[in-house]
């Protein structure tokens, strides 16, 4: 199983294997022209900011920007290298504008979305172009749900969840090997990943071939200590007397010597007190570390 998640690391600073593409004009408004559903019960579920788009609802507490242009659509379908073969994962397909597109090119697409309104859209939608037998709805989060078998994924992720949903991608278990994602990425959230100014919000990521020989739970565990409070430098974390016990603590099990410790405790400038855990840099660092 170990060795079936590293086959899935991606090597995200290496600069052959992260391609940026368009970002200006991604979202635009929507006119689908679509009945207003379920209206009070979404506002209730999701919070009360909702949005009108065309004429149906938009939550934006789940990430519900709807992608209406037709040229970045197709430069998505493009950049994913789609094979007559393929079965596609998409997340989030609200109404199904790029799912109609990917099965034009695919043998199938798994769409998870969360929005029963989204995926009801959606069936209909694809059944008008008779796609219905090569498209399979999960309704429900794509954090919770086992994904059906996929060997691509294209997605334009919900915001909210795109550090987690990465982190399950690469390292979740029951998640099928693939070959490529080509995810559209908010564009602070995609710099984070590539660890530099980004001009663009769309990432294609490629599984690594070379396995690097580390027990990912102690790397797990690593970068959360290391990475726990937002806008921290490596420098300031380790120059905490709290971390340095963290990373001790860790070490033990590999027998770090009482040396090793009291050299580190002398750099303990000023050992200030608790931190927040910010588990979402923690998995970002997670990934791109390999
Ligand atoms: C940015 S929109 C993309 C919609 C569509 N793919 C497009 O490009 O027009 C994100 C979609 O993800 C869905 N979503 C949000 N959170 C989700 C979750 N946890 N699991 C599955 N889908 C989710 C939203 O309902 C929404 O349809």
């Amino acid at each position: 199983m170990l060795h079936r998640r590293k086959t899935l690391l991606d090597n995200l600073h290496n600069p052959n294997f992260c391609q940026h593409f368009f970002y200006r004009c991604l979202r635009t408004k929507s006119s689908h022209g679509y009945g207003d559903l379920c209206r009070k019960n979404k506002a209730e579920k999701y919070g009360d900011d909702e949005e009108e788009e065309g004429q149906i609802r938009l939550f934006k507490s789940i990430g519900q920007h709807l992608l209406t242009n037709p040229r970045v659509l197709d430069s998505i379908v493009r950049t994913s290298n789609i094979k007559p073969d393929d079965t596609v994962l998409e997340i989030g397909p609200g109404t199904g504008n790029l799912t109609l597109k990917l099965l034009e090119a695919a043998k199938s697409v798994v769409a998870v979305e969360i929005d029963n309104r989204m995926a009801e859209i959606l069936r209909k939608r694809a059944a008008e172009r008779g796609f219905e037998d090569r498209l399979n709805i999960v309704n429900g989060d794509a954090l919770k749900t086992v994904f059906p078998k996929f060997n691509l994924v294209v997605a334009n992720i919900p915001y909210g969840i795109s550090s987690p949903l990465l982190a399950k991608l690469v390292y979740g278990a029951n998640v099928s090997p693939f070959r490529s994602a080509t995810l559209l990425l908010q564009k602070e959230f995609a710099r984070r990943l590539l660890a530099k100014p980004v001009d663009s919000s769309v990432v294609k990521i490629y599984p690594k071939t070379e396995i690097p020989n580390v027990d990912l739970d102690e790397w797990w565990a690593f970068t959360r200590t290391c990475f726990s409070k937002k806008n921290k430098t490596l420098g300031a974390a380790f120059k905490q007397k709290r971390k340095l016990m963290e990373l001790m603590e860790l070490y033990k099990p590999v027998g770090l010597s009482e040396d090793s410790n009291l050299k580190w405790r002398e750099y303990d400038s000023n050992g200030d007190g608790d931190e927040e855990c910010d588990s979402d840099d923690g998995a970002l660092i997670m990934a791109s570390a390999f």
